[in-house]
């Protein structure tokens, strides 16, 4: 689906040269739910940005269906740590805003308003805010908001989904809460995701590949297969399997942190 080849990526800033990536591969399969991890500063947001084509590589390739990217790329959806919904759109106009600008929805959008309706109505019921369509941003609480953000983030049913630290300014119990509703919006719709994350337990929980970045310059220094039976349950992550693999996470990434 999406594949970085040995990918190196230079900022020219005004104090000279920044190595951000280098030597970075990364294959992610259809379907596939990906997850990045690493110290602060070892590229993973500029990890994100190569692969929607929003900047491109200082040296090696990125492709998306065997296809090179060369520019923005249309098909992925994307989150971040804030919502950043607008305020004086509803809930519901938020989730609707991609159909508006993304084509071919920018051209059908006026015509098929009501599927489209529908369509985002749905998807609110599937993380809960069906209710809350029609409130604003500043009426919901910060895990709320992040849902819509999820959901504005697919409505135009993206086969890729990017996302940057989506639950990192939540309490860990509505983050829990949330990566219970991304894993169910992924098993239901199918979409690949790329996941990146501080935490440790967050990739392990909802991931099938957890590849670890060193510090800068930022490169894959191991990637893990996440084998835990699906659906998972949250319960999992009291399982001691799952604390093993966490603490081998953190172990490694303090190991690369030194290096
Ligand atoms: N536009 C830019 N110009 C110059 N340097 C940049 C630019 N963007 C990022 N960098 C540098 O590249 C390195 C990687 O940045 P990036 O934001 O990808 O890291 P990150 O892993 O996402 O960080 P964090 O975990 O702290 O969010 C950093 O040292 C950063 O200072």
């Amino acid at each position: 689906m999406i594949r970085l080849d040995d990918v190196t990526l230079s900022y020219k800033g005004r104090t000279g040269e920044v190595t951000a990536l280098a030597h970075t591969s990364i294959d992610v399969k259809r379907g596939e739910f990906a997850a990045v991890v690493g110290p602060s500063g070892c590229g993973k947001s500029t990890l994100m940005k190569l692969a929607t084509g929003l900047i491109r590589p200082t040296k090696g390739a990125v492709s998306l269906e065997g296809q090179l990217v060369t520019g923005p790329v249309k098909m992925a959806g994307m989150a971040f740590q804030h919502a950043n919904l607008l305020p004086w759109r509803s809930v519901l106009d938020n989730v609707m805003l991609p159909l508006e600008i993304v084509e071919p929805h920018r051209s059908r959008f006026r015509r098929e308003k009501a599927a489209y309706r529908t369509r985002a109505l749905d998807l609110l019921g599937v993380v809960g805010l069906r209710d809350f369509a029609d409130r604003y941003p500043w009426e919901m609480s910060g895990g709320m908001q992040q849902r819509a953000s999820l959901c504005r983030a697919l409505i135009h049913e993206p086969a890729l989904l990017m996302l940057d630290e989506p639950f990192a300014a939540l309490d860990a119990f509505t983050r829990e809460e949330l990566w219970v509703v991304l894993r169910d919006l992924w098993q239901r719709l199918g979409f690949t995701v790329i996941l990146v994350t501080h935490d440790l337990r967050e990739a392990a929980f909802l991931a099938d590949t957890i590849h670890v970045m060193s510090a800068r310059p930022g490169r894959i220094v191991e990637t893990r297969t996440v084998d835990f039976p699906r659906p998972r349950p949250l319960e999992v992550c009291y399982e001691p399997a799952f604390t093993d693999l966490v603490h081998q996470l953190r172990g490694k990434i303090a190991e690369v942190r030194q290096a």
